[in-house]
């Protein structure tokens, strides 16, 4: 039996089991470990030389990268040759665009990758077409963008989710806060700070056994599920924001589009008629969630044309690698501007450990 096979009758198993109510939460989990095992196993690379697990070559460049997701025809090739440099064929017809596309969004001196990628349809991870390239493409992206028809059907939203769910992207979640450590003896130490109310002991265990993991240190930090925690313990799991941007509102009523513009992490915008675009990069940049540094040599002026963008939690030692490879290792102090000086508006003196925030000016000194 082959591996679509054996997560065919799982999937069917599971079904059943749903169906009976005297069905103990921990055979589910242990349907729903297996499960997960089997998934993982179809998105391994069939050869050495990249098969279906991969995405496109595209190099990564500029400051971070959006992939635009969506269904044939919903406007992704529209939308970057709106917003970049970079004009991607587009077309009334289905499938137009059969690779990824990059364009570059310049934002207040950061450069945003936007990737342009063919449709897909349901069944895209399960490898048919170049749907499987396009969802693994999406796992390089620092920020997906859904893109919707909002002429069509809402089922097309969580077919997409779906898609993605199944390769372990993870869409506007957190990691779950659980503490996994292996061990090579000592047993199981499963301890909650939280109480469980959507998982419990005996189906963690459960699931701990079906994955031969019989010694290792488990700390659970918050109300997880049965799910959340398979997710811990495959550990490949990709958080990515996502914002689904509807587009064509030019062909649906202002009620329509009214109802659609207020659901969470969502834009509506035209392609077509320019409506909403310079919202939707204010949005994505948001999302992105960068922190932007402009650095300042002794006695000038701060380079704002020409800032560093990194992800937030970023440190001096950061910024001097996005300066230059060597400069941390003949580093000696920093002064920071900003919102991480805690003599604001005066300068910090700081080391390289320092947490540095949005919009802080930096110069570095060397020895
Ligand atoms: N009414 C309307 N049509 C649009 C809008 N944006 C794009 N279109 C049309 O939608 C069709 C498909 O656009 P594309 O940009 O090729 O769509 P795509 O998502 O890149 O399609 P594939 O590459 O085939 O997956 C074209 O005929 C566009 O003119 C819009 O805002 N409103
Ligand atoms: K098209
Ligand atoms: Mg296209």
């Amino acid at each position: 039996m082959g591996v679509v096979e054996k997560i065919k009758e799982i999937e069917e198993e599971m079904a059943r089991t749903q169906k009976n109510k005297a069905a103990t939460e921990y055979h589910l989990g242990l349907l729903k470990a297996k499960l997960a095992r089997y998934r993982a196993q179809l998105l391994e690379p069939a050869t050495k030389s990249g098969g279906a697990g991969t995405g496109f070559d595209v190099q990564k460049s500029g400051d971070a990268r959006v992939a635009l997701i969506g269904f044939p025809s919903v406007g992704k090739s529209t939308l970057l040759s709106k917003v970049t440099h970079t004009a991607s064929e587009t077309a009334a017809y289905e499938f137009t665009t059969l690779t990824a596309i990059p364009g570059v969004i310049e934002y207040e001196g950061a450069r945003i990758q936007l990737l342009d990628l063919p449709g897909i349809v349901e069944g895209a991870s399960q490898g048919r077409g170049r749907g499987r390239q396009v969802v693994s493409t999406a796992k390089t992206a620092d920020l997906i963008v859904i893109m919707l028809d909002s002429t069509k059907s809402e089922e097309q939203r969580r077919l997409l989710e779906i898609e993605l769910d199944a390769v372990g992207i993870r869409l506007n979640k957190k990691r779950p806060d659980v503490v996994f450590k292996r061990k090579t003896t000592g047993g199981i130490t499963l301890t909650a700070t939280v109480k469980l109310t959507r998982t419990d002991e005996k189906t963690i265990r459960t699931i701990l056994a079906g994955y031969k993991l019989h010694n290792c240190d488990v700390m659970i930090r918050e109300d997880i599920t049965t799910d959340e925690f398979i997710d811990v313990l495959i550990g490949t799991r990709k958080y990515i924001p996502c914002l689904y941007v509807y587009n064509k509102i030019d062909a649906i009523s202002l009620e329509q589009m009214d109802k659609l513009a207020h659901e969470d992490h969502t834009v509506v915008i035209s392609c077509e008629m320019d409506l909403n675009l310079t919202y939707l990069i204010d949005r994505m940049w948001e999302e992105l969630d960068l922190v932007k540094v402009y650095t300042k040599k002794r006695g000038a002026h701060p380079d704002l044309a020409d800032p560093i963008c990194m992800r937030k939690g970023a440190t001096i030692e950061d910024v001097c690698n996005g300066i230059h490879r060597s400069l941390s290792a003949n580093f000696r102090y920093a002064l920071v501007w900003g919102k991480s000086s805690k003599f604001s508006p005066h300068a910090q003196k700081v080391g390289l450990n320092h947490l540095v925030q949005d919009e802080d000016v930096v110069s570095i000194f060397t020895k």
